[in-house]
């Protein structure tokens, strides 16, 4: 017999590992690697995934369990899904059933449920005999065996409400083999199904029977003449022909009954994208530079080969036509294609964009869809009904067979990290998909993350490395926008105290009399948690870290969140003197205050958290915005992204400072991203474009190089911070979170954590300092308290662990997180561990 190796859906330490099971000779068609199956694992049933599979053990199988179930025809995951998952847990040290799950709908996170029937009867005469002697010997015996005998299965629940005095008898009915108990794996979610029907006998042999209907059955003739009408059409939905034809279920049913015709259940499919019709597009001819990044491309795709690329292109470069035309190119030669796009930008317009090259062979998935649509757009593409999804991160894990292409727009952006465990990097992700399966990847963006540029630059000599690819000019051929930097310190000598500075005022002004649109952006990362000087820009900053210090209100003290450091709140500026120093930030509601009053009569939208949190808010503004029904957008990050609006002449950027002075060395980068991202949505089609900064530090290189749309100057500049305090890409970080409720214990703990991992890099000859040339080095900071010190009631301290090199640095804080977790015995301490971290705050 054969045997299957199964990871459990426990996740814990002692079960984080592949559990032997033998496959029955009945279920052996229906298992591959990838299956999912109920298994009895202790007393209970499991859900799990089948790792592998193995013709003969050699082992001793006689204490072996065979396999009780397999959950799908379709085996949900596929043998390069579950590598890929064995990749994760080492990749981001977490457990292998975890990084499984994540590559699934919730629906279909099945829990076992326990059901009753008779027992099974046994095809050996025997038994059977044995069986049939085991008599009722009550009235109520009868009837419970009878109501069981009736419906198949019942679950416990439906039985003690049908015989709620009778739990006696029922228990001795199991004890006596009479009745009994079974685990079964229900999914979370059903099918969607809905009744349907259809001709049950040949068409001559249903014209024939129109003649022999009685008078008073004429209501049933008249349906089914009008099925044999619509033929070709069935099945039918019968709610649709109950409708149509004004009759009622029971003469569907009468027809069904003398076998003409049949009622049956069919799927329907929940497509949150019915009903909408998608003007169809055709490729446009290729600009000369467009044409030569598609050449690259696509002479990957034709060798079939595992390759990256990164797409470095100036905003409206027309990185979308190449996406499109590219995967038109995997689609020609039947494989298929994943398109990731931050979450924030996958708006109608996007998908339109996608669906009107690609029709219905374009499955979309997002968070906002209900797990039912999820559900059924997941299936689509399993069971290969779409060969191009476009989503947000965990599109990664579309189940696709012949995967030939992924491409991750805006791949700078921080949201293609996950930040509950798994705590993966969609980025990487897809790069080690691509190489399992021989597919293309592209990188696109205006602004590159740091890594990426770096490793694409550095021509690092693994396959990984992306090549670079660049386009700097428009698509249709108009400028990038001239980019005015304005100064709101001596906006506030010159006896400005509004927000508007007058150069911002102005040009609002002008775009309202010439019916043009102004796009606002008012950066709210960052929101009143530094301090800054008004007068002179000084931000409190680390002396040790090099990034400004966090403001905290109850022991209204500053304090750095990677080395500890604390200082005093200050109530005159170190600098200057001024007293114009406080806690920074402004609403979205207090600029559209101040606009109303400003400009009387003005339209604005605004976009925010507080706007868009219902379903389809977030689309609903832009489109009111893109009919002209304001003039103004107001918003946060939101509004940054991805839009092409013709009449768009102005973008304004309230105060470009404020996610500067954030406690994360990426700071400056997303700074830089963001300013470029929402610059580009000023005169991207026949009108010029034009931009107004505003900024207390004017001279930070990040604001200089963004008025410029200088990429390149801007990571001349940046690459230097970065190699002279070993942040990435000089580096890499891990970040261990350690949580408990009583802080005395947590510190101990933190500090021991920090010991052993000193201690164990120690022993391996990785541990010091990154200064030095060596090839392999380690370094730990901390233990310190996390940025956010407390929550839900438990304390947290952090280690953050920089190192480079080829050593496997993630199973040494893994193992040692779990020797520490063995050694305090306390089920209360909590270890998260966070590999290349985004969110550092
Ligand atoms: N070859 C082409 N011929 C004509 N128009 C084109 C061509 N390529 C792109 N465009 C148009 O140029 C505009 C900008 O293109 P697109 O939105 O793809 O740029 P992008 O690089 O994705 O920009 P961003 O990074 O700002 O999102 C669009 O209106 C698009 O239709
Ligand atoms: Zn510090
Ligand atoms: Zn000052």
């Amino acid at each position: 017999m054969e045997m299957a190796k199964v990871i459990v859906d426990v996740p814990s330490k002692d079960t984080d590992r592949p559990f032997d099971y033998l496959v029955p000779a009945s279920l052996r068609p229906w298992i591959e690697v990838g299956s999912r199956v109920g298994v009895p694992f202790g007393h209970r049933t499991l859900q799990g995934f089948v790792v592998s599979l193995h013709p003969r053990p050699e082992m001793d199988t006689s204490k072996m369990k065979p396999i009780q179930e397999v959950l799908d025809v379709l085996p949900p995951l596929s043998r390069e899904l579950v590598q890929l998952g064995e990749w994760m847990k080492e990749r981001y040290a977490c457990r292998q059933i975890t990084a499984l799950q994540s590559m699934l709908p919730t629906a279909l996170k099945g829990k076992a449920e326990r059901y009753i029937s008779l027992p099974e009867r046994s095809d050996t005469p025997d038994e059977t005999e044995g069986l049939f002697s085991l008599q009722p010997e009550s009235e109520e015996e009868e009837r419970i065996l009878g109501f069981v005998g009736q419906r198949g299965e019942v679950t416990i629940q439906q039985l003690s409400r049908a015989f709620p005095d009778q739990a006696d008898v029922i228990k001795t009915l199991l004890a006596r083999g009479m009745l009994s108990e079974h685990q079964q794996i229900k999914d979370k979610l059903q099918k969607k199904t809905m009744k349907a029907v259809e001709l049950a006998v040949e068409k001559a042999a249903a014209e024939a029977a129109l003649g022999d209907f009685p008078a008073k059955a004429q209501r049933q003739r008249e349906v089914l003449s009008y099925l044999l009408e619509i033929e070709p059409l069935l099945p039918i939905s019968q709610k649709e022909l109950l409708q149509t034809l004004g009759v009622t279920a029971g003469t569907v049913k009468a027809l069904a009954d003398k076998g003409l015709i049949a009622i049956k259940d069919v799927e329907v499919f929940r497509d949150p994208y019915r009903g909408r019709h998608f003007k169809p597009s055709e490729p446009l001819v290729l600009t000369e530079e467009q044409q030569r990044v598609y050449d690259k491309i696509v002479h990957k795709l034709d060798e079939r080969q595992h390759g990256v690329f990164l797409l470095h292109g100036v905003t409206g470069s027309g990185k979308t036509e190449i996406y499109l035309q590219t995967i038109q190119r995997c689609l020609q030669q039947e494989r298929q294609a994943i398109v990731l796009v931050p979450e924030i930008s996958l708006t109608p317009q996007m998908v339109e964009r996608f669906k009107a090259r690609f029709g219905d062979r374009v499955a979309v998935m997002h968070s906002r869809l209900s797990d039912g649509e999820r559900y059924d757009e997941w299936r689509k593409i399993r069971e290969g009904r779409a060969s191009v999804v476009v989503g947000a991160r965990s599109a990664v894990f579309a189940p696709f067979d012949r995967l030939g292409l992924i491409i991750m727009d805006e791949e700078h952006e921080t949201s293609y990290k996950q930040e509950e465990t798994p705590k993966y990097h969609a980025r990487d992700v897809a790069i080690h998909r691509a190489a399992l399966s021989g597919a293309a990847v592209i990188l696109g963006s205006a602004t590159p993350s740091l890594e990426s540029y770096h490793a694409a630059r550095s021509q690092a000599q693994d396959d990984f490395a992306p090549v670079l690819l660049e386009m700097h000019s428009r698509a249709l051929g108009n400028r990038l926008p001239e980019v005015r930097v304005v100064d709101m310190r001596e906006q506030l000598r010159e006896g400005n105290r509004s927000m508007f500075s007058i150069p911002l005022h102005e040009a609002i002004a002008a775009r309202l009399e010439r019916g043009e649109q102004t796009v606002l952006l008012l950066n709210r990362r960052g929101y009143s948690t530094f301090v800054m000087c008004r007068s002179c820009g000084y931000v409190a900053g680390c002396p040790e870290c090099d990034i400004s210090l966090t403001y905290h209100q109850k022991s209204n003290n500053l304090r750095c969140h990677y080395c500890g450091y604390a200082a005093p709140s200050p109530d005159v500026c170190p600098d200057c003197g001024s007293e114009h120093i406080r806690y920074f930030g402004t609403g979205t509601q207090r600029v559209e205050e101040e606009l109303a009053k400003l400009f009387p009569g003005i339209r604005v939208i605004r976009m925010d958290v507080d706007t868009t949190t219902e379903k389809g808010s977030h689309e609903k503004l832009l489109q009111q915005f893109r009919d002209k029904k304001a003039d103004v957008l107001l918003g946060t990050q939101m509004v940054a992204k991805g839009l092409d609006f013709p009449d768009v002449t102005l973008v304004g950027v309230i105060t470009a400072d404020s996610a500067l002075n954030l406690p994360d060395f990426r700071a400056a980068e997303k700074t830089f991203q963001l300013l470029t991202q929402v610059a580009g949505r000023a005169g991207r089609h026949q009108l010029p474009g034009e931009v107004v900064i505003q900024s207390y530090t004017p001279e930070h290189y990040s604001i200089i190089h963004a008025s410029g749309h200088d990429y390149l100057s801007f990571v001349k500049d940046e690459l230097k911070h970065r190699k002279a305090l070993h942040y990435p890409p000089y580096c890499r970080l891990i970040l261990v979170t350690l949580s408990h409720e009583q802080l005395p214990l947590l510190v101990r703990t933190a500090e021991n954590y920090a010991a052993m991992v000193k201690k164990e890099a120690d022993r391996r000859g990785w541990f010091g300092s990154l200064d030095r040339f060596a090839a392999d080095a380690l370094d730990i900071l901390g233990p310190v308290a996390s940025p956010i010190p407390r929550l839900k009631n438990r304390y947290r301290f952090q280690c953050m662990i920089k190192w480079r090199g080829t050593m496997d640095a993630v199973s040494l804080t893994r193992d040692a997180a779990e020797q520490l977790q063995e050694s305090v015995r306390d089920s209360g301490l909590a270890i998260s561990i966070d590999v290349d971290p985004q969110m550092l705050m």
